[in-house]
């Protein structure tokens, strides 16, 4: 027998829409801004894509079904609190988290000035280092819902690896 790793991939896709006298919250960073985005959360749509991303990779649900947004506990959550959680219960299905990329779409705020206090909260929160979470921005050229400053959404990519065991040839 030897080990083996097996390698899987995630995506995570989500989008909040922008609100008077809410915080933006963007991987756990508060970012000045006129507006914020709404959620049962604090509505961290780049901690949402991730965490999603990871439980993508791991065929374990979405954030909806570890966090539903019925749930009183969760209201005003932590999504960096949240992201912890996700990575905690990846690793206790036996997965290794390899790496994370992520983009923001976004027509404003200017993200790039926050893009390195984004990527150390989300490593800390996932367990990872730091070169291990990449985070863009990008806006939509005033097109679309991101375009038109309606909200933001954010996607993410995962790699998670298994060790398993195999038979030798
Ligand atoms: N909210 C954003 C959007 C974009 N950026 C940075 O600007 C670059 C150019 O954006 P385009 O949408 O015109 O391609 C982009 O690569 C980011 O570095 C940003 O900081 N914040
Ligand atoms: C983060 C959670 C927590 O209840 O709520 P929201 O802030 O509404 O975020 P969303 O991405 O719409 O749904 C996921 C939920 O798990």
């Amino acid at each position: 027998m030897t080990n083996v790793s097996q390698m899987r991939v995630g995506l995570g896709y989500d989008v909040h829409a922008f609100a008077e006298g809410r915080k933006l919250i963007l991987g756990g960073v508060e970012i000045p801004h006129h507006k914020g985005l709404l959620g049962h959360s604090d509505a961290d749509v780049l901690a949402h894509a991730i965490s999603d991303a990871i439980l993508g990779a791991a065929r374990a649900g979405d954030i909806g079904k570890l966090f539903p947004d019925t749930d009183p506990a969760y209201a005003g959550a932590d999504s960096l609190k949240l992201l912890a959680e996700v990575a905690a219960h990846v690793r206790g299905l036996g997965f290794e988290i390899v790496d994370v990329d992520s983009v923001i779409a976004a027509q404003a705020p200017k993200l790039s000035p926050h893009r390195d206090a984004m990527r150390e909260n989300l490593a800390r929160a996932i367990g990872v280092s730091v070169d291990a979470v990449g985070v863009k921005a990008t806006t939509t050229e005033r097109l679309g819902f991101e375009g038109r400053e309606e909200g933001i959404s954010a996607q993410a990519v995962c790699l998670l690896a298994k060790k398993c065991s195999e038979p030798a040839e």
